[in-house]
């Protein structure tokens, strides 16, 4: 499968600013959401998940044809509680219908990853909607309930070596886990919206507790509310995961560095730019003061 991305003369860097601004003023809007954590994590959620359906051996899935919109991809279990993200970009979509679902899917998440003090991530248009028929099956997404050689099977399908993978990985930063959307829960203590390498200090520095929660899952639970995946806690039971948390939690500029590369790769999976392409670096809202 190939995906060429459409170059639209019209659209220069102004039109797709205006668009993050949209989005970046709504996340400052709606701050109630989800606890007063705002809208940011599930909008890095859903520009994850509509790409993390790519597949390396024929070149399938990922972000380019948009087609989370279509009921297959969105009604699957890995993709619970994203409906929320897609209702947020919604109103925004009507007002900018001349971009694809997917270039709207992934500025989403670029625009919630920067709004949130992180790294600057790079962005190409030219992504274009795909038929129904393009929709990949359900399953291609993760499942928490694994450790390290599972993880790295997983992130191997989508091109991520173990250091992109560690990287992509500390956007747990984020946000938090929900029992009605995949049945872990917490943290109880504080679910940030500020994009850090906490994820890594805390991996490193809480003491974990594998406990069976109330909805039959194993999930690790800190004495301070906090909560890890298997998958999260993998990346400290592997050394070469554990060397890499370990360099990220003591060097925050090196994590931004590889997160930024990392995400870019990520949404960018299965897309063929041609020369000249345009690429993004946007302003947040505090550097246009606004
Ligand atoms: C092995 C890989 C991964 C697994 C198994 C995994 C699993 C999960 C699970 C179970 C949740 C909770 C969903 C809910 O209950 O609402 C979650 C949330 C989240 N994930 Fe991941 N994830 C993985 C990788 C990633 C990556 C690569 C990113 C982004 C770069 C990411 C970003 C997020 C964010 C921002 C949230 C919080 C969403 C919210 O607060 O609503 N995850 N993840
Ligand atoms: N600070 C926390 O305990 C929550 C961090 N965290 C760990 N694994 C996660 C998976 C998704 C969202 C937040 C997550």
């Amino acid at each position: 499968i190939v995906h060429i991305a459409a170059l639209n003369k019209d659209r220069k860097i102004d039109d797709y600013q205006r668009i993050y601004n949209k989005i970046a003023e709504k996340i400052r809007e709606e701050d109630e959401y989800d606890g007063y954590i705002g809208y940011g994590p599930i909008l890095v959620r859903l520009g994850w998940h509509s790409s993390g359906t790519y597949d390396k051996t024929n070149n399938s899935g990922g972000s380019y044809g948009g087609t989370y919109r279509f009921k297959l991809e969105s009604s699957d279990p890995s993709n619970n509680g994203l409906q929320n993200a897609a209702k947020f970009l919604d109103p925004i979509y009507k007002e900018f219908n001349w971009i694809s679902h997917g270039d709207l899917y992934t500025l989403g998440a670029v625009c919630a990853v920067q709004e949130a003090q992180g790294p600057k991530i790079p962005w190409r248009p030219g992504r274009v909607d795909l038929p129904e028929t393009e929709t990949p099956a359900n399953g291609r997404l993760p499942d928490a309930n694994n450790g390290a050689d599972y993880v790295r099977n997983f992130y191997a399908r989508l091109r991520m070596n173990d250091r992109e993978a560690v990287a992509l990985t500390g956007a747990h930063c984020l946000g938090r886990t929900h029992y009605k959307n995949s049945g872990f829960d917490g943290p109880w203590g504080a679910a940030s919206n500020s994009f850090t390498n906490e994820f890594f200090v805390n991996l490193l520095n809480e003491q974990w507790k594998l406990e069976k929660n109330k909805s039959g899952n194993y999930q690790y639970d800190s004495p301070k509310g906090y909560m890890m995946l298997k998958t999260d806690y993998a990346l400290i039971q592997d050394p070469s995961y554990l060397k890499i948390v370990k360099e990220f939690a003591n060097d925050e500029a090196s994590f931004f560095k590889e997160f930024a590369s990392s995400f870019q790769k990520l949404l960018e999976n299965g897309i063929d730019y041609p020369k000249g392409a345009p690429q993004y670096i946007f302003k947040t809202l505090d550097e246009q003061d606004i």
